[in-house]
């Protein structure tokens, strides 16, 4: 937690503030047992009736300033909380973000989602306490245990005697109860990680009829939830019957062994009953005190898991190549001449690349070699899992190299800048992601001040524009939450739209066509091929159809290159190829 701190550096006023006050309402609140005992022994005893009136108006004071302390405490828990709360989530976003697909990997979509939602929710909280209770809890346990040893001695011997015996019930349940909490924290990620599956993927859910499969696989994991949650809930059920039968017992004792003394005349009725006062006092602070220790173990939790975000450095480690030739929306055609690339430098090389995911043993892509020229048109063909996506993803660096080197324009990826290095890329992912906004928003993605006319070019080229036409807004037509009112293809094709605004020099399109019709997906690869020239295309594809024409073709097979060429070399020389072409082409086809 010591390494959040920092976040309380610019609340320092309400840190200083908060707990001033709320010290200021403790004096009060320990003063007013004695007001009580001089009400009692002054003013009844004597039958004084304005001396009662005047300290009961003392009381009703000492309140409404105990109210009003309290409320300026309050008011500097809450600006403090809520703007830590704020700045740890801003600054977390930011850091995520920061990192590469291999620490969000490894991180976990779900637990990132749980740290900056739920685990700074917890830090919110122990800042309001840190400034409420924190000190106010100790000071009154300590000031009431003393205010009674100032009253009587002796008598003071009881709280010496209850105090340990609380402490002991407290600390018999904290030790029990705290190690559930990290439990919990972690079982509620998997409560997360199921909650986002089932959202995200409801209507595959239903189409397979799999309600009750996943009604009872939330269920087992919310139970364990609940159950830790219980278990902690009968521990701490313990806490509360247990004090407070301490606590009668004491006062007990008190009005007994009291009873005693007011007869030898050692101490009055009032001061019994601001004994009693006191000792009340201090169970209840000592209770605060165990609650406190709860909020601080599971804020200590949560802060571990969320510096282990802060700790995690992005493996991508960005030069500084081409930095200075970005600006916001540059023309990325510019980058290539900020790079003084002639064309006889290939615009992309892989040399002897190979990856492998972290934590898998086997390579995903090994040893693949090649050359790509500005303009051509590359074809990625094989099985599912054969290491496509991954074969691109290395490109615009989401992932680095395990082994070998990319080098675009000649140099290598690694020494780009990567706002330079991703400006040159359009890319299409398999799962189309679209934005909340209308479709022009979603459209100037890249290019913010991208022209209609540019966005209208680009909706041409992706075969997009007919059905944006259609649309009752046309361009302003709103796309809801990740694109729901759009059906596959048309939110395919807008997001290959988006992906030419602003004519990157390279186009990666992943699979992006797969919920495109044979003759969209040939008139979209057609279009491309008239109106973006000097353009270098990636296709990857699991139909020959869509990337037969490429001027080169990589052929994968569980991550081994099984050949590179064009589609008549490969179909002759390339075992794979040709079973993949007779598998789906026919014999008319695969001679076309
Ligand atoms: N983030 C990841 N972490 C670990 N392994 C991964 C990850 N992404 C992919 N893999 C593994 O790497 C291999 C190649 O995956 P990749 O996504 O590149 O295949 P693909 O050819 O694009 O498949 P598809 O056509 O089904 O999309 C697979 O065995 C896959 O299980």
């Amino acid at each position: 937690m010591k390494k959040l701190a920092r976040y309380l550096k610019s609340f320092k006023k309400q840190v200083i503030i908060g707990p001033f006050f709320k010290l200021l309402e403790a004096i009060f609140e320990l003063i007013v047992p004695l007001v009580m005992a001089s009400i009692i022994d002054k003013g009844i005893a004597n039958g004084d009736k304005s001396y009662v009136l005047k300290m009961g108006g003392v009381m009703i004071l000492l309140g409404v300033l105990g109210l009003v302390f309290a409320l300026i405490c309050q008011y500097s828990a809450a600006l403090a909380s809520q703007g830590v709360g704020t700045k740890l989530r801003n600054d977390l976003f930011r850091h995520i973000n920061s990192l590469s697909y291999k620490e969000i990997d490894e991180l976990g979509t779900n637990s990132l989602i749980t740290r900056i939602t739920n685990d700074v929710n917890q830090i919110q909280l122990v800042v309001a306490m840190l400034i409420r209770l924190v000190i106010r809890a100790p000071f009154l346990v300590i000031g009431a245990a003393v205010m009674a040893l100032m009253i009587d001695l002796k008598l003071g011997l009881i709280f010496i005697v209850v105090a340990p015996l609380v402490s002991a019930v407290l600390y018999f349940v904290m030790s029990r109860s705290v190690p559930f909490y990290k439990v919990r924290q972690t079982k509620l990620d998997e409560v997360s990680l199921i909650t986002r599956e089932n959202l995200s993927g409801a209507r595959v859910i239903r189409a397979f009829s799999k309600q009750e499969h996943e009604k009872k696989r939330f269920n087992e994991s919310s139970d364990e939830v609940a159950d830790i949650a219980i278990r902690v809930g009968k521990l701490s059920a313990f806490l509360n019957p247990t004090t407070f039968i301490i606590l009668n017992v004491a006062i007990i004792a008190i009005i007994w062994f009291g009873g005693f003394r007011v007869d030898n005349g050692s101490l009055t009725q009032g001061q019994i009953i601001a004994f009693v006062n006191y000792m009340t006092q201090i169970s209840l602070a000592l209770v605060v005190v165990a609650n406190l220790v709860v909020i601080f173990t599971k804020g200590s939790a949560s802060a571990a898991r969320i510096n282990e975000i802060f700790e995690t450095e992005s493996s991508v480690i960005e030069g500084n190549y081409a930095s200075d030739a970005v600006d916001n929306n540059s023309n990325i055609t510019n980058i290539g001449e900020a790079h003084n690339t002639t064309n006889s430098v290939p615009k992309i090389q892989f040399k002897d690349v190979s990856f492998s995911y972290h934590g898998n043993e086997e390579y995903s892509l090994e040893h693949l070699t090649v050359e790509i020229q500005r303009g051509e048109t590359v074809g990625i063909i094989g099985g599912t899992g054969s290491g496509k996506t991954t074969l691109v993803n290395l490109l615009p660096r989401f992932y680095d190299t395990s082994k070998g080197s990319i080098l675009i324009d000649g140099v290598d990826v690694k020494e780009y800048s990567l706002e330079a290095l991703r400006k040159q890329f359009g890319i299409v992912p398999q799962k189309a992601a679209l934005f909340g906004g209308t479709i022009l928003e979603n459209m100037r993605f890249a290019k913010e001040d991208a022209t209609l006319e540019e966005i209208r070019k680009a909706a041409k080229i992706a075969q997009a524009e007919e059905f944006i036409e259609s649309k009752p807004e046309g361009y302003n037509e709103v796309v809801s939450q990740g694109g729901k009112n759009l059906s596959g293809g048309q939110k395919q094709r807008l997001t290959i739209a988006r992906a030419l605004v602003g004519s990157p020099e390279v186009l990666i399109l992943d699979d992006s066509a797969s919920a495109l019709d044979f003759a969209t997906d040939a008139k979209l690869r057609k279009a491309i091929h008239e109106n973006c020239e000097g353009m270098t295309v990636f296709i990857v594809s699991q139909r020959a159809n869509s990337i037969k024409y490429a001027d080169k073709i990589i052929v994968l097979d569980d991550g081994i290159v099984k050949g590179i060429g064009t589609h008549d070399e490969l179909f002759d020389r390339c075992e794979v190829y040709r079973e993949i072409c007779l598998s789906q082409l026919s014999e008319e086809e695969v001679r076309r």
